[in-house]
């Protein structure tokens, strides 16, 4: 192995991005992949960028969150979007790809390019330079590795995510603050009064039940099932097991007041705030596995939360990663190593294109720094910004993975109210200030985007 190589570990989106962001500015890499060597419960071929499930990067529009993060990342130059670009298929506004076509694209580019190398082989241990992208699905005794290093409680092996909603879809004049046994409102602002809580009537919480129970449930494959363990099991797993378990467990109703009727609730459904601005709120202890729409099917059932807008849909994976609040630093480098970096999926992000573009950021990072200069971090007005922001600030006790999403975003300042009544609009505007402010942030920095084509 030449000393001077950087050292990428993971041939998958996340890698892929960060080997090229660091080749085309000039550095040698080499990039770790296991595949064939030792496989993983999903992947299936050889290719580096394999996509292991569906073939869509979501949507192109910039009124759409996924949108506006391939647009920032287009800003700055993406390998994976320009792979995605040339294997599209027809997929309305979303970015749908042949995944074939796709992962052989990713697979050429990484191979022809005169200074990568691709050393297929299990990485056990953590260099002292480089980036850690190994995924959802790293190696075990990688994961020990990672664990030794941060220490036990910082990467989590699977991920049991309940759903966050908006704060202004939520019926205020039902869901009613405060937190059990009145020890504190939000204005005292400590943990125990930061929730907001949904009362349901019997009627209400037996409908309710018979709505979760029946529901259309996910089904894991094999690799992906999860041992249910306390803090890990679906609601609609709880609630099949007696019609009262959700009474007696995260919808318990003792001490707590509902204001409408001065009376304690048959039952409770509370939401805490997931981001320090208080724009997203998690739904407690629903961790599910039910299909999309029928989570917003039978959650929109949830007083208060008919209108209910769902920033992140719940899930329950196999899934290494890191806590990052509680280990890396904001630029998601290992604390006391800023050169040692992690990027995709195993950093907390969740999704093809978050992952993606922290590999982006990461190749971008770790040349820099290489080169004398400071990592830097895109700012928070932007789609990128504002995941980067979430890991750093996020609360390390409740962290959960997280998908791009206009709750991520700071709100808008210095625009008519009634502006920001029409959703579309306010869209509009945010993707106005996140590109501008992605644009400037790039100048700024000196960030000269790379050619891609070539
Ligand atoms: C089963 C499954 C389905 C998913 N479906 C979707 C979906 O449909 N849409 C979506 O947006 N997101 C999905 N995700 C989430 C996520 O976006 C993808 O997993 C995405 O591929 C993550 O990119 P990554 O680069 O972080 O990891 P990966 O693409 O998984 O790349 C990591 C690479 O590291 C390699 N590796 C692991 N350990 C080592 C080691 N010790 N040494 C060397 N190499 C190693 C692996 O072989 C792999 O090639 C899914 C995840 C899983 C697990």
């Amino acid at each position: 192995m030449a000393s001077n190589e950087v050292q990428v570990i993971g041939g998958g989106l996340a890698g892929s991005e960060a080997a090229w962001q660091l080749a085309e500015r000039g550095h040698s890499v080499v990039v770790h992949e296991m595949r064939p060597v030792r496989g993983t419960a999903a992947h299936r071929t050889e290719k580096l960028g394999e996509l292991v499930c569906s073939n869509t990067f979501k949507s192109t529009e910039t009124t759409n969150a996924h949108g506006l993060l391939k647009a920032e990342m287009r800003q700055l130059g993406s390998l994976i979007l320009d792979c995605a670009d040339q294997s599209r298929v027809p997929g309305g506004s979303a970015l749908t790809v042949d995944r074939e076509i796709f992962s052989q694209h990713v697979h050429d580019r990484i191979h022809a390019h005169p200074r990568i190398r691709v050393s297929r082989e299990e990485v056990t241990s953590l260099p002292d330079v480089g980036i850690i992208a190994t995924g959802p699905l790293t190696s075990d005794a990688l994961a020990d590795a990672i664990r030794a290093r941060l220490g036990v409680e910082s990467l989590a092996f699977y991920d049991a995510i309940a759903p966050v909603v908006s704060l202004e879809s939520i019926d205020q004049n039902i869901a009613f603050r405060a937190s059990r046994w009145g020890k504190e409102t939000m204005d005292g602002a400590g943990e125990e009064g930061a929730y907001l809580n949904c009362a349901f009537t019997r009627d209400e919480y037996e409908a309710f039940i018979d709505a979760l129970t029946t529901a259309d449930q996910f089904t894991a494959h094999e690799f992906d099932s999860v041992p249910y363990f306390e803090g890990c099991m679906p609601i609609e797993e709880m609630a099949r097991r007696g019609r009262e378990s959700l009474r007696f467990g995260p919808m318990k109703p003792i001490g707590l007041q509902d204001p409408r009727s001065n009376s304690r609730p048959h039952a409770v459904m509370q939401l805490r705030m997931e981001d320090r601005g208080g724009r997203m709120w998690n739904l407690v202890g629903f961790q599910t596995r039910l299909r999309i729409p029928e989570q917003a099917r039978v959650f929109r059932m949830i007083p208060g939360l008919a209108e209910a807008e769902f920033l992140r849909f719940g899930s329950i994976h196999r899934n290494s990663y890191v806590n990052a609040p509680a280990a890396l630093s904001s630029h998601l480098s290992l604390r006391d190593a800023p050169q040692l970096m992690f990027a995709g999926q195993i950093t907390g992000v969740e999704g093809y294109t978050e992952s993606s573009a922290t590999g982006l950021l990461a190749g971008i990072n770790l040349a820099r720094q290489i080169d004398g200069h400071e990592p830097v971090v895109p700012p928070p007005a932007t789609m990128m910004g504002a995941l980067y922001r979430y890991m750093r600030e996020a609360d390390p006790k409740h962290f959960q993975p997280m998908n791009a999403n206009f709750g991520l975003l700071d709100d808008l300042e210095g625009v008519a109210p009634k502006l920001l009544k029409d959703k579309a609009k306010k869209r509009e505007l945010f993707a106005e200030r996140a590109l501008t402010a992605m644009a400037a942030w790039r100048d700024e920095a000196g960030i000269i985007p790379t050619a891609i084509r070539g």
